[in-house]
C-alpha cells in the first residue's frame, strides 16, 4: 500500500528528500533567531486567506479568529524550523493530520493554500530568497501530505459499520 509520504510526493511533485532539505540548516537561527520573520509570514498569509475572493476557501477558516490562526501557525513554524517548542508548549503535539480532520483538505484547497503562501512569502522581506525557496518546497509537500491524510481519515469514516453494530443490544 502507498504510504502517505509516497502520495504526498506523487501529488505534490516534490520528493521527500527535497522537502526535508529544510532541516539541513537551522532556519530559525539563519533568520536571526527570533520569531519575527515567522510572525510576518503568518500575518501576511492569513491576511490573504481571510480576505480571499474565493468564498469556499475563506469559509474553511470561518471557525477561527484570524489572530488565533496566526499565532497557531507562527508558533508551529518556529518550532518546526529549529526554534523553541512554542506550539507544543501551548497546544500539545502538532499531529497535523488529526488537527486538520474537521476541514475539507482537498487537492483544490491545497492549491489555494499554496497560492496564498507563495504570495505571502514573496511579500515577506525578513526571509531571504534561498530560505523562501526551501520553505515553499516543504509547504508543497506538507500540504499534499495533509490531503493524503485527510482522504485516509475520510475513508476510515465511510467504512460501513459492521453488521453487529446494527443488532440490538442483548437484553
Ligand atoms: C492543504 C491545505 C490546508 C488547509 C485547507 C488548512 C486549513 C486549516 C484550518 C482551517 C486551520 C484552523 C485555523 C486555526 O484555528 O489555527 C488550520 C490550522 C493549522 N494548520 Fe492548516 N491547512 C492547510 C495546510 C497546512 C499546512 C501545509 C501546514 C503546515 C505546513 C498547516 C499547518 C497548520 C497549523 C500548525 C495549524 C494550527 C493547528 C492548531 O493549533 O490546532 N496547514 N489549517
Amino acid at each position: 500500500m502507498q504510504s502517505l509520504q509516497d502520495k504526498a510526493s506523487e501529488w505534490s511533485g516534490v520528493a521527500a528528500a527535497d522537502a526535508f532539505a529544510i532541516d539541513e540548516v537551522n532556519v530559525f537561527e539563519a533568520l536571526g533567531g527570533t520569531p519575527q520573520p515567522f510572525v510576518d509570514l503568518s500575518t501576511n498569509f492569513y491576511t490573504r486567506v481571510y480576505e480571499d475572493e474565493e468564498q469556499w476557501f475563506r469559509e474553511i477558516f470561518s471557525g477561527s479568529r484570524k489572530e488565533d490562526a496566526i499565532q497557531n501557525q507562527y508558533e508551529f513554524l518556529v518550532q518546526r524550523m529549529g526554534g523553541p517548542p512554542l506550539f507544543s508548549q501551548r497546544r500539545g503535539h502538532p499531529a497535523l493530520i488529526g488537527r486538520h480532520r474537521p476541514f475539507p483538505v482537498t487537492h483544490q484547497a491545497a492549491e489555494r493554500w499554496l497560492h496564498h503562501m507563495q504570495q505571502a512569502l514573496e511579500t515577506t522581506e525578513s526571509i531571504n530568497p534561498d530560505t523562501k525557496t526551501k520553505m515553499m518546497i516543504f509547504f508543497r509537500h506538507t500540504a499534499y501530505f495533509l490531503v493524503a491524510g485527510n482522504e485516509m481519515t475520510r475513508q476510515t469514516q465511510s467504512v460501513p459499520p459492521c453488521k453487529h453494530a446494527t443488532s440490538k443490544p442483548a437484553e
